[in-house]
Order: C-alpha cells, then sequence, then structure tokens
C-alpha cells in the first residue's frame, strides 16, 4: 500500500495546524458543534474570502479586499494522517467538518482521512466544504455525509465559468447540498437561473460579510428574494459570536 502525504494545513494563531472546536456557523448543520480542521491552499480567489491566509501568497497578483499577502512558509504546516485523525477525535464533537481553503485539492488525502474518521468513529459525521470545481471521487462520496458546495457568483472575482462548474460537478450527488454567497438582490435571480432543475431546498443562500454590520446590510438585500424563490437562508451565526477571527 502507497503511503498518504501528509496534509497541508492552515495556522491558526498560535502557529499550530488549525484544528478546532466550534458551532457550525452556516448552512443546514448550523448551531451544531463540529470539529474543523482547515486546510491550505486555493484554486479561487475570492475578493471577500475570510481565509485569505490559506492563497493570497506574496508574490502573487491576485486581488483581495484586504490588500494583504500571506507568507506560505508561515501559513502553511504539515501533518501526517495519524496525528490528523487523533487531534480531530480529541476535540469529541459529534461531527467533522474539513474545509480550507479548497480541501479537494487534496483529493487523496481527503479521501484517506474520512475514511480513517469513519474507520475510528462511524459514528462521526464528516461534512466537507468546497468551492465544487473539483469533482469528488466516488469513494468519497461513500465516506462523507455531506458535501457543501459553495459555488462563486461574479462578485467573488472569480471566472465566470466557476459558477456552473461547480454545480454541474455535485448536482446529482445526493448528499450534496449549495450554499450561495450572495449581496444583492441580482444575486439571487443568477442562483435560480444557474440551479434550474435543482431542487430549492438544497439551495441555501448565505450574506456576504466579515462583520456583522456587513452581514446585515447583505441580508437586508437578500431576503426578500431568497424567501421568493424558496430557498433556505442561513447567517454566519461563527461571525456574530466570535468575529472575523482563527480557530472559530
Ligand atoms: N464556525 C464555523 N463554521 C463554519 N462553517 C464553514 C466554515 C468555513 O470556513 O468553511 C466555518 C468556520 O470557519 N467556522
Ligand atoms: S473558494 Fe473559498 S477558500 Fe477559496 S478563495 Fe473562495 S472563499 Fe476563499
Ligand atoms: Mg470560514
Amino acid at each position: 500500500m502507497t503511503a498518504v502525504a501528509d496534509l497541508k494545513l492552515a495556522v491558526d494563531d498560535l502557529g499550530g495546524p488549525e484544528i478546532f472546536r466550534s458551532f457550525q456557523g452556516e448552512g443546514p448543520m448550523a448551531g451544531r458543534v463540529r470539529t474543523f480542521i482547515r486546510l491550505s491552499g486555493c484554486n479561487l480567489h475570492c475578493r471577500w474570502c475570510d481565509t485569505p491566509y490559506t492563497w493570497n501568497w506574496q508574490g502573487t497578483d491576485y486581488r483581495h479586499t484586504d490588500g494583504v499577502k500571506f507568507s506560505p512558509a508561515k501559513e502553511m504546516t504539515r501533518l501526517d494522517l495519524p496525528e490528523a485523525l487523533e487531534r480531530i477525535i480529541a476535540f469529541n464533537a459529534p461531527g467533522v467538518v474539513i474545509t480550507g481553503g479548497e480541501p479537494l485539492m487534496q483529493p487523496q488525502q481527503v479521501l484517506a482521512l474520512a475514511r480513517a474518521i469513519k474507520g475510528t468513529r462511524a459514528d462521526l459525521s464528516v461534512e466537507i466544504e468546497t468551492n465544487g470545481t473539483f469533482a469528488p471521487h466516488p469513494d468519497l462520496i461513500e465516506s462523507a455525509d455531506l458535501f457543501m458546495v459553495s459555488p462563486k457568483l461574479k462578485h467573488s472575482g472569480n471566472d465566470p465559468e466557476v459558477l456552473s462548474l461547480g454545480i454541474e460537478n455535485f448536482r446529482d450527488i445526493e448528499n450534496a447540498q449549495f450554499k450561495f454567497v450572495a449581496k444583492r438582490q441580482t444575486d439571487i435571480i443568477r442562483v435560480s437561473q444557474a440551479t434550474r432543475g435543482i431542487d430549492s431546498r438544497r439551495v441555501w443562500i448565505m450574506p456576504e460579510g466579515r462583520n456583522a454590520r456587513a452581514l446585515n446590510n447583505s441580508l437586508r438585500k437578500i431576503t426578500r428574494a431568497t424567501l421568493r424563490r424558496g430557498f433556505n437562508l442561513t447567517d454566519r451565526q461563527h461571525i456574530r459570536l466570535f468575529g472575523d477571527s482563527r480557530g472559530t
């Protein structure tokens, strides 16, 4: 058997790998206690991303509202699978959220991790946050309980095709739901066009914002249109509870 490569993780405020226990702040599992593991690296470059320290490296010309560049040597760390698993299990939450960055940039590592979690504690829910641009391996679809897919609209600053790519890669996967970051009414119209044929019960609208004021401002603009179209609405609870900080 070939050994699985180390996981590349983001770094928390104390300089350690960003694995933490919090309430799921977004989507269908909001309010539930989860252990989060944040992987480093992303293939997209959203202007309003709340984790630019996973991808906005020095020497790149990606544009982000913060205007801050990060050093991969400082912001990326490695853990082997047994060590990552041990830390995750020790937090003793009923579920695990694998997030990033874009976790599916490390497909073998994520598959091995999901299998290891289920092999150790079959009762734990394994949930994966992804931008949808990488189709998941069939074995990962088996191992994961939920894919929370967040295809990006134009205001993210990415190529427009990442929206349909994210939807098409996960449309036929039963345990996938979609979460769209929205900041204005027209975003909801765009989502309803792009998700045609998908049950609206699988679609979540989430306000853009990295503080309560920005969230409220987005919510004011999107709530009624979301209700009219029959989509679910989710807040970003952790931002209100803890602010925009690492390890929360
Ligand atoms: N509490 C909490 N909930 C979250 N849901 C998705 C998150 C993410 O960063 O992907 C996240 C996060 O960073 N914190
Ligand atoms: S896809 Fe997610 S992690 Fe990547 S830049 Fe966009 S918001 Fe950030
Ligand atoms: Mg986050």
